[in-house]
């Protein structure tokens, strides 16, 4: 039996998923990659391939099962909504029709029709244009999971790290106000499922970050160490879960500490994206945590200004859909 394939959605189609997902197909045999098939959009696949230089025979299929089998010689693309490929130009048609191919996507992983959904990078302000009232992709396929949103945990993973940040879209002035021990409690104890049944870690070392400089240095600048982020620690470690913390935020991403530990729990986004993106920008995978589907997404976002340029760089795109076939070998044995 032909495996399961990935659904993967356009992303917005004037930024560059169109052709990193073109670029992985050409790369499927070198990079070793699982069957991965493109929610709509045929005739901008082709386009979007065509600009980058790559000679990639599109093939319009009518169901997922189709995929699989025509893999080898073509890149498959699911009959449904299109569009004219404009790189660098995002409008409203192509929010439109994002939405829908992330729409459709997400559908059929749910409805265990494909292994999992490799999202391509949307621009969220332009969706929201369009009525898309999630802060993020990871929102929006909790909700068609049935997952609270809080339950859904944001993980950036590369070679070198990995890392989640406890509070994610947030205005950094209210980060402070959304900590609590129970967040802290609850998605530790997620990222320690996830990263047993999908990553194969018998039992992953979490080190959890600060919120403070020097973690607080003892309560002269700030409390939430001691306060709401040890207290979690300590409950969790009494489960027996292998956490520890909180360290400051500032040394904890240094070569020797980062052997220390498989994941670190990041206080707020910026703390936990940017020695993700600092050290494997090009091979850093968005993977959500906590779903009864498979979905990453690549770290990098939608790249309006180099779309169509053919100097986007792939590497995360092919981790992204690595990862997802890697995951669900784990947790499906496809
Ligand atoms: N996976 C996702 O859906 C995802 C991830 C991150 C950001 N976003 C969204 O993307 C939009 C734009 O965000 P941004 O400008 O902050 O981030 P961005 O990642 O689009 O761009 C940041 C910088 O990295 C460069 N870059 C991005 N991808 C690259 C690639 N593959 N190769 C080479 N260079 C690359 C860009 O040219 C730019 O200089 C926002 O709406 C954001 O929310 C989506
Ligand atoms: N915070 C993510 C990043 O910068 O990589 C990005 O916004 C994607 O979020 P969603 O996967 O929720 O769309």
């Amino acid at each position: 039996m032909p495996p399961v394939p990935l659904a993967a959605s356009l992303g917005d189609p004037a930024g560059v998923g169109p052709e990193l997902l073109a670029e992985a197909w050409i790369r499927r045999e070198t990079d070793d990659l699982p069957p991965f098939f493109v929610t709509g959009g045929a005739q901008l696949m082709a386009a979007a391939a065509r600009l980058r230089g790559l000679s990639v025979p599109v093939a319009e299929i009518f169901h997922q099962a189709e995929a699989a089998e025509c893999f080898a010689r073509a890149l498959p693309v699911l009959a449904g909504p299109d569009g004219d490929y404009a790189p660098g130009r995002p409008d409203r048609a192509g929010a439109e029709l994002a939405l829908a191919s992330l729409t459709e996507a997400t559908r059929l992983a749910v409805d265990g029709e494909v292994d999992g959904v490799v999202t391509g990078p949307i621009h969220k302000a332009r969706l929201a244009e369009v009525g898309f009232i999630h802060p993020g992709q990871t929102e929006f396929v909790a909700e068609a999971c049935g997952v609270q949103p809080g339950d859904a945990v944001m993980m950036l993973a590369g070679p070198h790290l990995r890392t989640v940040p406890l509070t994610v879209h947030v205005a950094l002035a209210e980060v402070a106000a959304a900590i609590s021990e129970a967040l802290v409690e609850r998605k530790g104890r997620i990222v320690a499922a996830a990263l047993k049944r999908d990553f194969g870690l018998d039992a992953p070392r979490i080190a959890v970050a600060a919120l403070n400089p020097h973690a607080g240095e003892e309560g002269r600048m700030g409390d939430e160490e001691a306060r709401l982020i040890a207290p979690a620690i300590e409950r969790l470690r009494a489960e027996g879960i292998a956490i520890d913390g909180p360290f400051a935020a500032d040394g904890l991403f240094a070569p020797r500490q980062r052997e220390t530990f498989d994941v670190a729990l990041c206080m707020y986004h910026d703390q936990a994206l940017i020695p993700l993106k600092a050290l494997d920008f090009d091979q850093g995978v968005n993977v959500t945590l906590g779903l009864p589907i498979i979905r990453t997404s690549p770290d990098h976002g939608t790249a309006f200004s180099i779309a169509g340029t053919g100097k986007a760089d792939a590497g995360a795109m092919i981790a992204a859909i690595r990862m997802a076939g890697d995951c669900a070998q784990r947790r499906f044995g496809n």
